[in-house]
């Protein structure tokens, strides 16, 4: 019987099978922020097992709220410092060269096809878009992580979504997997890997497939996975370009982690994109989500543009080019934080946060804040935002605020509006 891309990976990590579907696998990495992390490292310490596997695999960052805003986010980034010092685990990214993790780790070429991650936090399953198996998981198998360097996970079950039909222009990745939320329901992937595949995958960059693997845990997903291909290649050669001869050699091996023609899938949905329009959420639930010209142009208090859903270069190209020589409605406040450094950096060179600035846009350091409602942009109560992240619920943004899910280029639309438009897609934001 053919397999999945989560089965060929559990295979080829797995290090013991105690019980019924229980299976104990190696991690190729363990990656770890400022906020859950430190739960572990204080429970671990008090334990008397202040140690880590192997501090090669360990990846650190401070990111959900930096600078700190206060006395206790500050002591969360100093636990993590400490124990990034004291264990030598020089892949920390402190003040100044920190990004959103999800967004920060791909691009230090920390993902690789067929590694197995996990991190103290939901959206790690970002990274499957490398045809990884990445997910969130709590203190307890975060410590055994960090100890141990091993995880157990039930079998995985695997849910086949294949995207087909050609996307239209100002219709976006962000659009796709919003769409497919709406049909799955919050609900809908428990316990089951997403594979996402298909003709509109295959021709999306890596951004893209970040974009969507990044809300499979918004389906209830435990990870989101694309195959690798070429773009997978090209995107990490600088970082794999001595372990293989050439791209076509790197493609070969990697190869390993793609589904077999007859693997068996628990699920299987047809997604077609061609009639798909600009997305946003409407309600407290990211499966509550419909064609933003149903919405009635509602008014907006503030746009956010970031986070390790849509706060990469690509995102914020298409979200400048909707811009562009343009400013945002009086009414609006506008926030635009590069995911990482080094987005920010590209947006500068590129004129791009020139572009965000004349149009009256914030610019901020990369960092979480807004994105969970904890600095550089809280809302009011009462108040609403149009966001390119990737979570709604109630006071997700701050304690009475109102949260739309939307994509980059609907996001800069609504900013110039003022109230929740897709107008870009008439005026050339492809
Ligand atoms: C802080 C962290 C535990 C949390 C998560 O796991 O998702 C955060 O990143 C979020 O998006 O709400
Ligand atoms: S950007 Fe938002 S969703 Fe992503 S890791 Fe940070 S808080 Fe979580």
């Amino acid at each position: 019987m053919g397999k999945t891309i989560a089965e060929k990976i559990f295979e080829s990590h797995l290090v013991d099978n105690p019980s019924g579907d229980i299976q104990v696998i190696r991690l190729d990495a363990v990656f770890c922020h400022e906020i859950t992390t430190p739960i572990a490292i204080t429970d671990l310490e008090a334990r008397g097992m202040d140690r880590v596997f192997d501090p090669s695999k360990i990846k650190a960052v401070i990111d959900h709220v930096t600078p700190a805003k206060d006395s206790k986010t500050a002591m969360q980034g100093k636990i993590l410092r400490e124990w990034a010092l004291r264990h030598g685990i020089i892949d920390f990214f402190d003040i100044g060269d920190n990004g959103v993790c999800h967004a920060l780790f791909p691009e230090k070429g920390f993902v690789r096809p067929g590694y197995t991650i996990i991190m103290g936090d939901s959206h790690t399953c970002t990274h499957g878009a490398f045809g990884a198996f990445a997910a969130g998981v709590g203190t307890t198998d975060l410590e055994v992580g960090i100890l141990k360097g091993v995880c157990a996970f039930h079998a995985p079950q695997t849910m086949k979504v294949t995207i087909t039909g050609d996307l239209k222009p100002g219709v976006y990745a962000k659009d796709v997997i919003l769409g497919v939320i709406g049909q799955l329901g919050v609900n809908g992937a428990t316990n089951r890997v997403i594979e996402f595949t298909g003709p509109v995958v295959s021709a999306m960059s890596m951004e893209a497939r970040m974009t969507l693997c990044n809300m499979a845990i918004e389906a209830g997903g435990t990870c989101g996975i694309c195959a690798p291909d070429m773009t997978t290649v090209s995107y990490l050669w600088p970082f794999i370009k001595d372990e293989f001869p050439s791209k076509e050699a790197a493609l070969e091996a990697y190869g390993a982690f793609s589904a077999d023609a007859d693997a068996e899938y628990a699920e299987e949905m047809v997604f077609d994109v061609g009639e798909l329009v600009p997305m946003a959420t409407f309600g407290y639930k990211p499966d509550q989500v419909k064609p933003i010209a149903e919405m009635g142009g509602d008014k907006v208090d503030q746009v956010y543009i970031g986070s390790c859903t849509n706060g990469r270069i690509e995102d914020l190209r298409v979200a400048a080019e909707v811009l562009r020589g343009k400013h945002i409605h009086k009414s609006v406040r506008g926030v635009v934080s590069p995911a990482t450094p080094a987005v920010y950096k590209q947006a500068l060179k590129e004129g791009i946060i020139e572009v965000f600035m004349d149009a009256g846009f914030c610019v901020t350091n990369p960092t979480c804040g807004a994105c969970l409602g904890m600095s550089n942009g809280v809302l009011a109560e009462g108040e609403v935002c149009a966001s390119t992240t990737n979570r709604n619920f109630n006071g997700r943004m701050g304690k009475g605020g109102m949260v739309h899910l939307m994509s980059p280029a609907s996001a800069a639309a609504t900013a110039l509006a003022g109230v929740i438009t897709n107008s870009h897609i008439y005026t050339g934001g492809e």
